[in-house]
């Protein structure tokens, strides 16, 4: 488990975060999501124990984070530029890493060889952008880590490469209960692999879910009834009504069996449950917080 309590971050005169406190449970994908100069890369490199806050603590399966070796050899971090020394090739990497990482898997590295079929034998600095970004994955995935912490990770990665990552990582969560942390300030491209979001704004935590709390919370139906009867819906928790000819188009916040039940009792004349979207959950949800969301919607 990841334990953030009351951490507190400033560079000079910028406050980087303010008061964030979260927990993140093993075995779980965590989305932290932020536009820019939220504070997610500052929290990030926290956790990793690359920085340390200026109040606060972070502690990892009970231990602080910072400095401290032994969590650290278990721990990895993707920064948005990955870092690999100039002139090796992914073999001298996986050599290095092999020798600082106890947990390093050769078979597993030889695994992912024949998934991203890259050169382990070319200079990595040689490799394009997007190929340097799969040899990081490469390489992290054969260190067995606990804690995977990740940064954009996959801006510049193809739609198929995107999806070979992701189901690499979802198979460690699932296979070793591997913890891991995504930062992006794209709700869509975490949306389908993380169970756990939160959203940063100017270094605060806004909101912090489960995301099946956040779907089963909330819900969007179509409704029309033979007169207008537009006060009745005063008994329910309305987010959003909008009337479309004699249809009401109605976003509602509660239990859904008791939603239906009310609303039947209105004897409708046509009652239909829509899907919502993971993003029209976020604008609702944020919407009501008085913040505006999209530039972490695109
Ligand atoms: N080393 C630093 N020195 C001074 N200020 C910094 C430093 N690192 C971050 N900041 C400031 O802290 C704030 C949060 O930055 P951070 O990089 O954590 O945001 P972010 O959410 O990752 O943004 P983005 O999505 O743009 O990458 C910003 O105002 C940034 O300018």
């Amino acid at each position: 488990m990841i334990e953030i309590n009351h951490v507190h971050k400033s560079f000079e005169k910028t406050e980087a975060l303010n008061d964030v406190t979260f927990q993140i449970q093993e075995g779980s994908i965590y989305g932290l999501l932020g536009s820019n100069g939220a504070g997610k890369t500052t929290l990030l490199r926290m956790m990793a124990g690359i920085i340390k806050q200026n109040t606060g603590d972070i502690h990892i399966e009970g231990q602080p984070i910072f400095e401290n070796l032994n969590v650290k050899s278990r721990l990895v971090f993707l920064p948005d530029a990955p870092f690999f020394f100039s002139q090796y090739t992914t073999k001298q990497m996986a050599k290095y890493f092999e020798n600082v990482y106890p947990n390093w898997s050769q078979e597993r590295y030889s695994h992912l060889q024949e998934l991203f079929q890259l050169d382990e034998n070319k200079k990595i600095s040689q490799f394009s952008k997007g190929m340097q970004r799969q040899v990081s994955f490469w390489l992290a995935m054969s260190i067995m880590p606990d804690v995977l912490i990740l940064d954009e990770p996959f801006d510049g990665l193809d739609a198929v490469v995107r999806r070979k990552v992701k189901n690499l990582i979802v198979q460690d969560v699932a296979d070793r209960s591997m913890t891991v942390v995504i930062s992006s300030h794209n709700l869509r491209e975490v949306e389908d692999i993380c169970d756990h979001i939160g959203i940063l704004h100017q270094g605060k935590l806004l909101l912090e879910r489960e995301l099946d709390d956040l779907k089963s919370d909330i819900h969007k139906v179509q409704v029309a009834f033979k007169g207008d009867q537009e006060e009745e819906f005063e008994k329910l928790n309305v987010l959003y009504k909008e009337k479309r000819g004699s249809v009401y188009l109605v976003i509602l916040r509660g239990e859904e069996e008791k939603i239906e039940r009310e609303i039947t009792a209105m004897h409708p004349v046509l009652y239909d449950r829509l899907p919502l979207t993971l993003e029209e959950i976020f604008i609702y949800e944020m919407g009501g917080a008085g913040y505006a969301i999209e530039n972490i919607m695109v």
